[in-house]
């Protein structure tokens, strides 16, 4: 930084310095997410569950295991009976072998699918009353599914120290199900005592401070 070249005022290091000593030490505090805005890390923050929390479609359209599309073929495409149906909310039960079940974007998988075809690709036939799901070419295991943890694993370290705490990380946060943040207090004008020998003339910190928080 520049120095001011005026000897009654100190430079920019001499003055940091003289403010730094003043500032008493970073107080600690843990506040609820929904405060911590702007804040800064007080201490290393940790998922506090998997997130995704469970295997959960990434689309509107049907699930299945791509292992039963494995032979199919423009001459002999296979044809999974489409059973049961999957909206978010919903708890996962077992899914019947090579069925497929209607689901919705962010819909828990049924037990034993794997993989998900959009509504848009999906191909759909008719035959006395049932429902089939037919492919001409195997499905790429996999597709259109997060996985539980995909994200961030429960425990996995998500903020060190000293960082500040953007929009962006609340909404990590919250998905991690971090609800209370260790922070440091903001300073405050009240937490600095006043300059005495600022040259000879007595100052306070020379800038307007928030009040803590
Ligand atoms: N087959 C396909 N599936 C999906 C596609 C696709 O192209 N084909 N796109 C995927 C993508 S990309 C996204 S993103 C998701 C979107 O699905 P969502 O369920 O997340 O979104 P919506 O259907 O729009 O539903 C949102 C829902 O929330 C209501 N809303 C909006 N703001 C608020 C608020 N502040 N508080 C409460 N509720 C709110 C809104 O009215 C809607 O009802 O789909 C993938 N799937
Ligand atoms: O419309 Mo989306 O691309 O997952 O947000």
């Amino acid at each position: 930084m520049t120095e001011r070249g005026d000897d009654a005022k100190p430079g920019f290091d001499e003055a940091r310095a003289i403010v730094t000593a003043s500032a008493p030490p970073p107080v600690e505090l843990i506040v609820p997410l929904a405060d911590a805005l702007g804040r800064w890390t007080a201490a290393d923050l940790f998922a506090a569950r998997d997130c995704p929390g469970f295997n959960a479609s990434a689309m509107d359209g049907f699930a299945f295991a791509a292992d039963a599309t494995a032979a199919a073929t423009a001459q002999m495409p296979v044809a999974l009976a489409i059973a049961g149906e999957y909206r978010a909310g919903h708890s996962s039960t077992a899914a019947i072998p090579g069925a497929a079940y209607p689901i919705s974007t962010g819909a828990r998988m049924p037990i034993g699918c794997d993989t998900v075809i959009t509504t848009e690709r999906a191909r759909v036939i008719e035959k006395s009353g049932q429902r089939f799901l037919v492919f001409h070419m195997p499905e790429t295991i996999g597709r259109n599914v997060r996985c539980q943890g995909e994200d961030a694993q429960v425990g996995a370290l998500v903020l060190t120290p000293g960082q500040r705490i953007t929009a962006e990380a609340i909404g990590a946060l919250a998905s991690y199900g971090v609800s209370d943040v260790p922070v440091f207090r903001s300073p405050g004008s009240r937490s600095f005592r006043p300059v005495t020998s600022w040259a000879g003339h007595p100052r306070r910190a020379p800038f307007p401070m928030p009040m803590a928080r």
